[in-house]
C-alpha cells in the first residue's frame, strides 16, 4: 500500500495540537521532527550502544517543529490540504502560535497517487435524488428520479464525499424547486452547478479563484449534458459582479463567507436563497452573526461532524 504524507511545519507549542489534528482527519501515524527536542540532545547521551554521539551530525530542523501524518493512500489530497491548513490557522484563537502553518502533500512510495486514490472512489447516494458517479464507473439508475452527477475531479476540491459538499448538496435538494437562476461561488470540480442545474435549476454562472479549478469544473460540465451551458470563469468572491439571482452558493472558508455576505446580499432579488457551507463549528456564530447584520433571514442550519451549513434568504418586500 502506498502512504501520502502530509507535513505542517508549525512552532514548538503547536506540536501536539497539530498531531492531533492530522490524527482526528484521518492520519494513521505522525512524525515529529522538532527543534525544541533537539536543543535538549547531550553529547554522549544517545547513540545505539551508548557511544559518544555528536549532535551535530544529527539531521534535525533549527527552529520550529516539522509535523508529518501519514493518510492511507485512498486519501483525496486536493480536499484535505485546504481543511488541515485551515484547521492549524485556528489554532491561534486558542492563544497557540501556528508559526509558518504551511501544509505541503507529498507522496511516499507511490507516484502513481494520483491514479490510485481512484480505486477507493465509488458511487455514492449523497440523498435519494443525487447520486455521484466517478467518469471511469458505470452506474445504473436505482430508481427513476435519481439523478447522476459524472465527476472526476482531477486535482480539485469537490469530489462530493467531504461533509461541507454533502452539505451543500442536501441544502440544494431542499431549495431548488425548478428554473431559478444561480451563481456557484467557489465551484472547485462544479459538482454544486451539475447538481442543480439536475435538480432543474436554469441560468448558471460559476466563478473560481483558482484556474485549476475552474479546468476541473469546464471538463466536468462537459461531462453532464444537462450542465453543458453552465458559465464558468476566474474570479474572487463577487467582486465586479452587479445582477440579480433567485440563488446564491458558497461552500469557502467561513472567514472568506464573511466578505462575501454584503455582496450576496447585493445580487440576489428580494426572497432569493444564499446557501453556505465550509464553516466549521467555531466559525458557525460569526457567519450567523454577519447574515443577521447584513439583513438575511436565516431558515435552516444542517450540520454534519464538525461542519456546518445554513439556508438563508433575502427578505420579500412583505418581511422587510
Ligand atoms: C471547499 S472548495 C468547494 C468546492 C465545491 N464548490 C464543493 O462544494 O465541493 C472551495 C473552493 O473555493 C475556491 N475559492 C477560495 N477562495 C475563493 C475566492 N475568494 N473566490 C472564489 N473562489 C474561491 C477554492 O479555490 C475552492 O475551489
Amino acid at each position: 500500500m502506498g502512504w501520502t504524507a502530509i507535513k505542517v511545519i508549525t512552532t514548538n507549542e503547536a506540536v501536539e495540537a497539530v498531531s492531533y489534528i492530522l490524527t482526528d482527519e484521518g492520519a494513521v501515524g505522525v512524525q515529529i521532527d522538532d527543534a525544541a527536542d533537539f536543543a535538549k540532545l547531550k553529547p554522549g547521551r544517545f547513540g545505539k550502544h551508548g557511544e559518544i554521539v555528536d549532535p551535530k551530525t544529527i539531521p534535525h530542523r533549527a527552529s520550529g517543529a516539522a509535523i508529518t501524518g501519514y493518510f492511507p493512500e485512498k486519501t483525496f489530497v486536493p480536499e484535505l490540504v485546504p481543511i488541515i491548513k485551515q484547521r492549524v490557522q485556528q489554532l491561534a484563537q486558542f492563544d497557540l502560535d501556528p508559526g509558518e502553518g504551511s501544509v505541503v502533500a507529498d507522496q511516499v512510495n507511490d507516484e502513481k497517487w494520483a491514479t490510485v486514490w481512484q480505486k477507493y472512489y465509488h458511487p455514492l447516494r449523497i440523498t435519494s435524488r443525487l447520486t455521484i458517479v466517478p467518469e471511469w464507473e458505470k452506474y445504473q439508475r436505482q430508481s427513476p428520479d435519481e439523478k447522476l452527477i459524472i465527476l472526476d475531479p482531477g486535482m480539485a476540491f469537490g469530489t462530493g464525499t467531504h461533509p461541507t459538499t454533502r452539505l451543500m448538496l442536501e441544502a440544494l435538494e431542499i431549495v431548488v424547486r425548478g428554473g431559478e437562476s444561480m451563481i456557484d461561488v467557489g465551484t472547485g470540480s462544479g459538482v454544486l452547478s451539475i447538481a442543480a442545474k439536475q435538480l432543474g435549476a436554469d441560468d448558471i454562472a460559476a466563478y473560481d479563484i483558482d484556474e485549476v479549478a475552474v479546468h476541473s469544473a469546464k471538463r466536468n460540465l462537459a461531462l453532464n449534458p444537462v450542465a453543458s451551458d453552465v458559465k464558468v470563469g476566474v474570479n474572487s468572491l463577487l467582486d465586479g459582479i452587479h445582477t440579480q439571482v433567485d440563488l446564491i452558493v458558497a461552500n469557502i472558508l467561513a472567514e472568506i463567507i464573511v466578505p462575501l455576505v454584503p455582496q450576496a446580499m447585493e445580487n440576489l432579488r428580494p426572497g432569493g436563497h444564499f446557501l453556505v457551507s465550509g464553516i466549521i463549528k467555531d466559525k458557525a456564530e460569526l457567519v450567523r452573526n454577519k447574515l443577521h447584520a447584513a439583513g438575511f433571514i436565516i431558515d435552516q442550519q444542517l450540520r454534519m461532524k464538525d461542519w456546518y451549513g445554513m439556508i438563508a434568504h433575502k427578505p420579500t418586500e412583505d418581511e422587510q
